[in-house]
């Protein structure tokens, strides 16, 4: 396989007892590059986002994923080279900001027990911490973190392992303005931070793209509308067919906007 190639998915389909979820998906994703899916309820995105984190492979097709073939390659092994950001995380434990990073070392959702991190790990949670802006808050407990201060930390979390794939599955949810603002800044700086790594971001609003997004997979009722340079892709007409709905796209300064199209009013004058 191509090594500049970070995900490819070959005609995949996938089949939930009786029912074909996805009927013929194919895109390809370039190392370094950013991805934004998109899509109505139902599309499939979950579902194409679980082959991109190795958490399930194709019922047909093929779907390779840094270089190794899903149904070949031991998962668990492939999935250490991903971080995938959840905002519905199911911490239980009032961990620290700094504890919660770390989990991202051991893979865990708390911290087991009896591990403790070497001098090397907590350098490593510090730096990141550090990036993402988090450096006043790494002592402070994930109950009396602002949704927007947890979007950071999972974030913290999923790089601290040094992935080569990001996946934010819609890491704005619940966030008010200024908070998804910040953290949409926070994730157009890891280009500059990051800049080998490859992402794909999961969301249903234009609005929440970063503007770093360089292309785009559109998909409806499991199949993909269109997929490629965000440019081409996330145009009215693809947008509408997608959801349904008569929709006009807007991009301007680098970020995108989708409000219905209205029927113009026809004025009479007398
Ligand atoms: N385990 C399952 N068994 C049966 N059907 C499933 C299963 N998982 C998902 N589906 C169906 O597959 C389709 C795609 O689901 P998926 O969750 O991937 O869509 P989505 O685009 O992520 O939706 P949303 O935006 O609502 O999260 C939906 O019709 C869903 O009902």
């Amino acid at each position: 396989m191509d090594a500049a190639v970070a995900l490819e998915l070959k005609d995949v389909t996938f089949r939930r007892g009786d029912k074909e979820i996805l009927h013929g998906i194919s895109f390809t994703v370039k190392r370094g590059e950013h991805w934004v899916m998109l899509g109505p309820n139902g599309a499939g995105k979950s579902t194409v986002l679980g082959f991109c984190g190795a958490l399930v492979h194709p019922t047909s097709g093929t779907a390779d994923v840094l270089g190794e073939r899903l149904g070949r390659v031991e998962l668990q092994a492939l999935r250490r080279r991903i971080g995938h950001v959840n905002p519905r995380h199911p911490l239980r434990s009032p961990l620290t900001v700094t504890q919660v990073v770390l989990t991202g070392l051991t893979g865990t959702i708390e911290t087991p027990m009896r591990w403790s991190p070497s001098a090397d790990e907590l350098q490593q949670a510090h730096g990141v911490i550090e990036t993402l802006g988090l450096g006043g808050k790494a002592a402070e407990r994930w109950p009396t973190l602002s949704q927007g201060e947890r979007g950071r930390t999972l974030i913290a979390q999923a790089l601290v392992a040094d992935p080569d794939l990001l996946l934010l599955d819609e890491p704005s949810t619940g966030l008010d303005v200024a908070a998804r603002e910040q953290l949409l800044e926070t994730i157009d700086l890891l280009s500059e931070t990051h800049p080998e790594l490859t992402s794909v971001l999961v969301t249903h609003h234009l609005e929440e793209l970063p503007a770093s997004t360089g292309h785009a997979l559109l998909l409806s009722a499991g199949r993909v509308v269109a997929a490629g340079e965000v440019g081409d892709v996330l145009t009215s007409q693809h947008v509408s067919a997608a959801f349904g709905h008569p929709i006009e796209v807007e991009h301007r300064d680098g970020r995108w906007s989708a409000r219905a199209a209205r029927r113009r009013r026809v004025s009479v004058s007398a």
